[in-house]
């Protein structure tokens, strides 16, 4: 358990820290720190911290840990003006999306006896936010350390039990390695989103297809809805690897158009079969870490209390379930409904106890 760690920016992911640690009782003492006033409310309101305050220098005083969750632009400057007020044996880590330039120049800032250590959790939402924030963000997610190769072992550890206590796995790479993995993996993603959305717009009378975008449009475009502010930075921050993958993009892009062009079936077969295959590489039953997890869907009607009827029914039988999700509702009419289970046995069961209680199932 640490004694005290303070945030540094309560929004979405420092807020959700907090709860996540207030939930599992990992730490005596939580300071909560953001210059607005309404994401520090939230935050004492909804109890992911114990105080919350405007002061940095004086909050920092006596942690253990703490935690730069501000936008990449701000951890810096944030962390020279507390750094003569951190106290030796403090841990200071962030949860910053890029780590390269952070964690370089952190390194050099640290007083002595304090460390610097970069953390990043692989788990976030579109939304800002104290109001954003959810106690179990993390859990199964996975959280990449960055350490240096002078960073001590036990300043390590210190991070390491954070991810583990607010139940993600720990990674480690070096800070290069990371920048390179997201520019693929959540960077480009986002500006591939951002350009979607922007060329709907462009496009005459594009905007008001808009309502008519169905699952795909929704699915691909999920990110461009993220904070602006926070995505500048990311990219302020992590040039050359976006620049790389976005060259790459761009070839691929000009690939299709020129296979679309010339009418060119089989080429343009060939591509959509690679990227099928590669696509369906990426585990569609996983969370994070967790292992396969095993689907059925269950059609139901629009009746008060039909999740609770559902639940009951496999909670009566022991079985577990691990997660659910609401697909499709359609007023007056029903829906769908997504319950996930943790092995194959359960998925069965599951599907013939709802068969015979009259639900139709289809098993995934
Ligand atoms: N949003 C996401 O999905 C993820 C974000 N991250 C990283 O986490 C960090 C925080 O992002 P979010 O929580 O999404 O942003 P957010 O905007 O929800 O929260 C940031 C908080 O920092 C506060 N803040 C900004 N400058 C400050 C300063 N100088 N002093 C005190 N407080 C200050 C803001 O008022 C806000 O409450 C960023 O570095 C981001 O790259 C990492 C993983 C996922
Ligand atoms: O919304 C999502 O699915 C995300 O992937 C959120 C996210 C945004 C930024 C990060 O550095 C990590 C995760």
């Amino acid at each position: 358990m640490f004694n005290r760690v303070t945030i540094i920016g309560v929004g979405l992911i420092g807020g959700s820290l907090g709860l996540a640690l207030r939930r599992r009782s990992l730490a005596r003492r939580v300071v909560g720190v953001d210059k607005n006033p309404e994401n520090l409310r939230l935050a004492r309101e909804s109890g992911a911290v114990h105080e919350a305050s405007f002061d940095a220098a004086e909050a920092v005083s006596g942690s253990e840990l703490v935690i730069l969750a501000t936008p990449v632009g701000e951890t810096l400057s944030v962390l020279a003006r507390l750094k003569s007020h951190l106290s030796p044996g403090t841990v200071v880590t962030d949860v910053g999306s890029t780590k390269a330039v952070v964690c370089a120049r952190a390194a050099e800032i640290m007083p002595p006896q304090v460390w610097f250590v970069g953390g990043h959790p692989m788990a976030g939402s579109e939304y800002t936010g104290m109001a954003g924030a959810d106690p179990y963000l993390f859990e199964n997610a996975f959280y990449i350390i960055t350490p240096l190769p002078d960073t001590p072992p036990p300043a390590l550890e210190r991070v390491r039990s954070l991810a583990a206590g607010v139940g993600a796995k720990a990674v480690e790479m070096t800070p290069a390695e990371h920048d390179r993995a997201v520019a693929a993996v959540s960077h480009l993603p986002h500006l591939v989103a951002v350009a979607l959305v922007n060329a709907l717009v462009d496009l005459p009378g594009g905007e008001a297809f808009l309502p008519l975008g169905a699952g795909g449009f929704r699915d691909t475009t999920r990110v461009a809805a993220g904070n602006p502010l926070m995505w500048r930075d990311i990219f302020l921050s992590n040039t050359p690897a976006v620049a790389g993958v976005l060259t790459v993009f761009r070839r691929q892009l000009d690939q299709l158009e020129e296979v679309i062009k010339n009418g060119d079936g089989e080429k343009i077969l060939a591509l959509l079969e690679r990227a099928s295959r590669v696509r369906k590489k990426i585990p569609a039953r996983m969370r994070g870490y967790l292992g396969a997890m095993h689907e059925i869907v269950v059609g139901v009607p629009d009746r008060p209390g039909m999740i609770a009827k559902i639940a009951g029914l496999l909670g009566d039988a022991g079985i577990n379930i691990s997660d659910i999700e609401i697909l499709r509702v359609r007023e007056g009419e029903g829906g769908s409904i997504r319950l996930a289970f943790a092995t194959a046995t359960e998925q069965d069961e599951a599907a013939n106890i709802l068969r015979q209680a009259g639900y139709q199932v289809v098993k995934r």
